[in-house]
């Protein structure tokens, strides 16, 4: 089947600088895909590149089958990508920049799809208002029409929602989940962890320019997360000796332990009921992918698959 993006053995360097360390990854199309990563991981490096932004020393990228150096428009027309920054033309309006893109894909008569964007990213109030008097978080709406005019079947976002309040956060999420639903490949990188584990379903996650981690963000959490925690305020405020080993963490009168599995949970209690000690609050700390996440950063020293 094709693949809406097949990276293989791309390395890039800046300098002395590893920004990417033999990527090799397929994202198939339909897929909702994070790319997740600490700062300076490599995740735009890598976006640049699939976008024929930026240059691989070695290895080869395609999307939706198109080589992104030899068949550059076929890929370029395949791909929208919203990027992080800012990037916006002051003299323009809304309106008016979505036609000018449209006319960088030569197509022609775009107006009943522009206004739809428009109306889908609600924009519509803005569409004739300059570029230089939206907002922050309606600036960023528009670098999303803007990689939609040419209906391409992926879509990569960076970090689509840095710096944006909760109502548009909503919106712009409800809009890229309805195209996905449409059939669009999403690809998107964040460092808002329960938004990935809540829209995406496989994760990739970066370090220092490499994959340390590629798996369904399910098998994700559940191989690096598998731990839960029972949180527990006692009475008298003193954790009984039997209980000592499981001891993660305490801070304000709360104890953290740790628990591998429920049966545990019964073991706590008994021990609690002997030595007479009273429990004033109780806790079950779920994992969840920012778990896994700070556990893999932690100790990725080696490669997980
Ligand atoms: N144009 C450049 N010149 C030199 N070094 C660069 C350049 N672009 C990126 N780098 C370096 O490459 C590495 C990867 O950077 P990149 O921006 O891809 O990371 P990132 O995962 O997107 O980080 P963030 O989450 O902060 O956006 C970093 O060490 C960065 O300093």
């Amino acid at each position: 089947m094709l693949s809406a993006i097949e990276i293989e053995r791309v390395c890039k360097d800046f300098g002395s600088v590893r920004a990417l360390v033999d990527i090799d990854l397929e994202i198939r199309p339909g897929e909702f895909f994070a790319l997740l990563g600490p700062n300076g991981a490599g995740k735009t490096t890598l976006i640049n590149i699939i976008a024929g932004l930026t240059l691989a020393n070695s290895g080869s990228v395609n999307v939706m089958g198109h080589n992104v150096i030899t068949q550059y428009q076929q890929a370029r027309r395949s791909l929208g990508v919203v990027p992080q920054e800012l990037v916006y033309d002051p003299f323009f309006s809304v309106r008016e920049v979505l036609l000018i893109q449209s006319g960088y894909y030569g197509i022609k008569h775009n107006a009943p799809w522009v206004d739809e964007i428009i109306e889908r990213l609600d924009l519509t109030d803005k569409a004739n208002a300059n570029m230089r008097s939206l907002s922050g978080g309606m600036k960023r709406r528009v670098l999303v029409a803007q990689a939609l005019v040419h209906k391409p079947p992926v879509i990569i976002l960076d970090e689509p929602t840095a710096g944006v309040d909760v109502e548009l956060r909503q919106t712009l999420w409800d809009f890229i989940r309805q195209l996905n639903q449409d059939g669009h490949t999403i690809v998107l990188t964040t460092h808002y962890l329960e938004e990935a584990e809540t829209m995406c379903s496989r994760v990739a996650m970066l370090k220092a320019g490499r994959i340390i981690a590629l798996d369904s963000t399910q098998n994700l959490i559940g191989k690096l997360a598998a731990v839960n925690s029972l949180r527990i305020r006692l009475s008298p405020d003193h954790l009984p000796l039997a209980l000592q080993q499981l001891k993660q963490s305490y801070f304000n009168g709360l104890y953290e332990l740790r628990i591998d599995n429920y049966a545990q949970i019964e073991f706590i209690l008994s021990v609690l009921r002997s030595e007479n000690t009273h429990i004033q609050e109780m806790y079950l700390q779920q994992p969840d992918l920012e778990d896994a996440f700070v556990n893999l950063i932690r100790n990725s020293g080696n490669k997980l698959q």
